[in-house]
């Protein structure tokens, strides 16, 4: 199987600080991993080096076999056409509907004239089961899970390759957790695309990825199949999955 990402030996500082370690990690073509780890474990920090927006000092990330680190201008943005991206907060523009927040990306980086991109929004919006009834709201008038899913229509509309999740499910209520997590994984199965997600929700894991991997003190120490997540006896993921307070995992500011 082709990697769509991979992580090799990945090292990332800011100053005295080593947050990334070593970090190796790959993601199938078609496969939705999930990493976790706890919080200021670096899964900000790593896929932030992957999209571009830090650089790592050692190590190799490649999109599709393509080496990435240290791109930039438009060598870093043909890299980035490939990706859709569902930001924690949604981070839509107040000032726009949601129509342009949907084809934002592909008016601005694809030059689509107006006219296609109201109906590449129509089209998306459908994909998350919005109707044509929100096109020219703004998005102070959505709910949570409303912006949720046009953040998600968003990251979808322009059929990247690759999308990437940062917690999808913040802020929202078990239900509408559960609905937009079966959502994500019904997108990524129609458009087929490669994902990898960072969270802490455990449902979000079983419902959105095969793959999981746990980071923790800047290195993947276990990665394997969502389905096995319950059958491991490595201690450091028994006690991550299970929410425990006590087991090897070093807890700082506790
Ligand atoms: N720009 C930066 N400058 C200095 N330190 C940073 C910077 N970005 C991240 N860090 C540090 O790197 C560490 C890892 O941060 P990161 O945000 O990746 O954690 P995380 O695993 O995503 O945590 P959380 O689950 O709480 O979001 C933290 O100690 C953080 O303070």
């Amino acid at each position: 199987m082709t990697d769509m990402i991979k992580l090799s030996n990945v090292h990332k500082s800011f100053g005295p600080k080593h947050v990334l370690k070593g970090v190796d990690l790959s993601v199938e073509k078609g496969s939705s991993l999930v990493v976790i780890g706890g919080s200021g474990s670096g899964k900000s920090v790593m896929m932030k080096s992957i999209l571009g927006l830090l650089t790592p000092e050692k190590g190799e990330i490649e999109i599709n076999g393509f080496p990435t680190v240290g791109l930039k201008g438009g060598k870093r943005d043909l890299v980035n056409r490939q990706f859709g991206m569902l930001f924690q907060n949604g981070a839509l523009f107040d000032s726009l509907p949601v129509w342009q927040n949907v084809s934002f990306a592909a008016m601005q980086g694809n030059n689509m004239p107006a006219d296609e991109a109201y109906e590449l929004a129509k089209e998306s919006l459908a994909l998350v089961g919005l109707g044509e009834n929100i096109l020219n709201l703004y998005p102070a008038s959505l709910s949570g899970g409303m912006h949720k899913r046009v953040g998600l229509a968003r990251a979808i509309a322009t059929r990247p390759p690759i999308i990437f999740f940062d917690e999808p499910t913040t802020g929202l209520d078990p239900i509408m957790t559960d609905v937009i997590n079966h959502l994500i994984r019904d997108c990524v199965n129609e458009l087929g695309a490669t994902t990898m997600t960072i969270t802490h929700d455990m449902s979000s894991v079983r419902t959105i990825g095969d793959k999981a991997a746990l980071l923790y003190q800047g290195k993947i120490i276990w990665t394997g199949n969502v389905d096995s997540l319950d059958q491991s006896d490595d201690p450091f993921l028994v006690q991550f999955v299970n929410g425990l307070a006590d087991g090897p995992i070093e807890i700082s500011g506790a």
